[in-house]
């Protein structure tokens, strides 16, 4: 487990650790499937976040409601490690699935599939987003064992824990820091505090969660939007940007199937859409064609 040493540099051993100790505040893109995990890749950045809510809606056509099931996500998360190689791949992975066993299978699924990380949190099951209203928590105690579970699944391998609590909406900020600090003494590398609902709430956060912190930017949702060299300044080290491609992705679809239902034809709004060339160059079509050549003929040794 890393944390912070006595000058509040990042310690420990993971690609996440390193790449917070790299970056002051690691930016995680949330995305929800291979394709908007390789366009995060080839766009410059280091990790990302597989956003439940997203794998939700592109997976199911279903809203961030406890529809999904663990098995959906892990192999949703083999896709993704195979399009995009070279991410720190986090994966929300709501309440884990169960009780403590279900969570240590959970998380040996993740590691085998190549992720870097989860998120667990301590909703009631069905969970729902963060943000939404209704939201209810399982004892502490009940989901601190979770987390003891799943830091004895990971051992050693190069996995990072974050534990979530959902405590703010239903017994407040202070309820919710208390979580947080006993989430980290079971064993979480992180903590994450969803939804506080302005700037002294999240100074509060900084003032009363020891360790490495998560702050969740929903455009929309309660947390007011700050950039991740603001969060650094304020004492939070990773930033999951959960909902923005799922956001933007929706818009252009809505945008150019209403232009096609209206027009029957695109060839007016070119501008609406990536080009033939750019579309291929995002999905490295070229490496495929070197493939091809390199496997077209095979000629026997003597
Ligand atoms: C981060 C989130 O869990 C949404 C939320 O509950 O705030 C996700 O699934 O993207
Ligand atoms: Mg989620």
């Amino acid at each position: 487990m890393g944390s912070l040493d006595a000058s509040n540099a990042v310690v420990g051993r993971t690609t996440v650790h390193r790449l917070i100790a790299e970056e002051g505040a690691l930016l995680m893109p949330g995305i929800q499937d291979a394709f908007s995990a390789a366009i995060c890749a080839k766009t410059g950045h280091k990790a990302c976040f597989v956003s439940g809510f997203g794998v939700s809606a592109a997976l199911l056509g279903l809203p961030d409601f406890g529809l999904l099931t663990t098995a959906e996500v892990v192999s949703v998360v083999q896709r993704i490690t195979a399009a995009a190689p070279s991410l720190c791949v986090v994966v929300d992975g709501d309440t884990g699935g169960g009780g403590p066993l279900n969570v240590q299978r959970f998380i040996k699924d993740l590691i085998r599939a190549g992720a870097k990380g989860v998120f667990l949190e301590d909703q009631v099951w069905p969970k729902k987003c963060g943000h939404m209203r209704g939201k209810m928590v399982v004892p502490a105690e009940e989901h601190a064992l979770k987390i003891a579970a799943a830091r004895d699944a990971i051992g050693d391998s190069d996995f990072f824990l974050v534990a979530r609590t959902d405590a703010r909406a239903p017994h407040g900020l202070q309820e919710a820091i208390r979580r947080a600090n006993l989430y980290r003494e079971a064993g979480a590398d992180a903590t994450f505090v969803e939804a506080p609902a302005n700037i002294d709430e999240l100074n509060e956060v900084v003032k009363g969660v020891k360790g490495l912190r998560i702050a969740n930017m929903i455009e929309g949702g309660k947390t007011p939007l700050h950039t991740p060299a603001e969060f650094q300044e304020m004492g939070f080290h990773l930033i999951a940007h959960s909902l923005s491609t799922l956001y933007a992705t929706t818009k252009a679809l809505m945008g150019i199937l209403r232009t096609l239902k209206e027009k029957g034809t695109t060839r007016d709004d070119f501008d609406q859409m990536v080009t033939f060339n750019e579309f291929n160059d995002m999905i490295s079509l070229e490496s495929w064609y070197e493939l091809e050549t390199k496997f077209k003929s095979f000629t026997p040794k003597a």
